[in-house]
């Protein structure tokens, strides 16, 4: 297929150029669009044909392809080397223990810190190193979107920044702890990429040591959440709201953890993503009375 390359940021303006061909669809990769260009009109490049991808669902980060679940056949990571050009295909078994480590096997090409776009943020991460959940990604644009200008959020569990991020660009102020010091490098990395510095305060370590002071909004992005409820109850308000993430209905432990306090507190549930068979991933966000 005869192309002309385009940044991608100019992709919806070239799209009506007399040179570009209708009939075919422009392909996009990373920050490079090679759109389709018709007979009697130059082209700088010439790529295979594309053909819509019916293979198996994968994940880009970055440059990198990742796939979850069964081990994927040799078939399964040539349809996506050829359709996708990754520079590396990863399978990730498990992201099993306390501070969320992938366990990872590299099927193509080599693993390699990735640069990730996002909801207009930067995330540097290793996958091979550090955790990457795909399907929280309207979730952690929702946390841009509620937070307030100015409110003091504590993001007991960053991770690289997920939640963190996004909060700070709307303009929280974060205080966010995070126990794994790989993960936590990132994070650093990443308030710098962003150059969320003034907004976001980080500390390496466990977060039930770190809290200081009181926070009008608390985020509890592990699923051993309900146990650092009362950790997280010594350091709100009434009218503090507390996002805890679970594995499954977790409201029995949240009343169970309110029973110890003076608070009463409304409790709304929203599902985030298929965890496993009649299992999802939730979060209660539970606002103190
Ligand atoms: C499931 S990841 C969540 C990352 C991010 N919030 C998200 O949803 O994508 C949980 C993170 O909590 C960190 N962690 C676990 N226990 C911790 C603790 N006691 N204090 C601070 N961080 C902790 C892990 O290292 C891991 O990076």
């Amino acid at each position: 297929m005869r192309v002309r390359r385009v940044e991608k940021r100019h992709l919806a303006a070239a799209v009506g150029e007399e040179w570009v061909d209708p009939d075919r669809r422009p392909y996009v990769d990373g920050e490079t669009a090679y759109v389709p260009v018709r007979e009697g009109f130059f082209c700088d490049a010439e790529i295979p044909e594309r053909r819509p991808y019916r293979g198996r669902p994968f994940q880009m980060v970055g440059d990198t392809a990742i796939l979850h679940g069964e081990r994927p056949t040799a078939e399964e990571v040539a349809a996506i080397v050829a359709w996708r050009r990754p520079a590396c295909v990863l399978h990730l078994r498990t992201i099993d223990g306390v501070r969320r480590i992938p366990e990872a096997e590299v099927l193509y090409g080599e693993a390699h810190p990735v640069r990730h776009r996002e909801n207009g943020l930067t995330y540097h991460l290793n996958p091979v190193e550090v955790m990457y959940a795909a399907g929280n990604l309207e979730e952690r644009a929702h946390m841009g979107r509620i937070v307030r200008p100015g409110e003091r959020v504590a993001d007991m569990f960053a991770g690289i920044g997920y939640f963190t991020l996004p909060m700070a660009a709307a303009g929280a102020r974060v205080h966010a702890t995070e126990i794994n010091p790989v993960s936590f490098g990132y994070l650093q990395e990443n308030i710098r990429a962003n150059r969320l510095s003034e907004r976001v305060e980080a500390v390496c370590g466990d977060c039930r040591r770190h809290l200081t002071g009181v926070y009008e909004r608390i985020v509890m992005g592990h699923f051993d959440a309900p146990s650092f409820l009362p950790d997280a109850l010594s350091h709100a308000v009434p009218g503090t709201v507390i996002h805890l993430h679970a594995v499954g209905d977790a409201t029995a432990a949240i009343w169970e953890a309110l029973e110890a306090t003076d608070y009463s507190a409304t409790v709304d549930t929203r599902k985030v993503k298929k965890y496993g068979p009649h299992i999802w991933h939730v979060v209660h966000d539970v606002e103190l009375l």
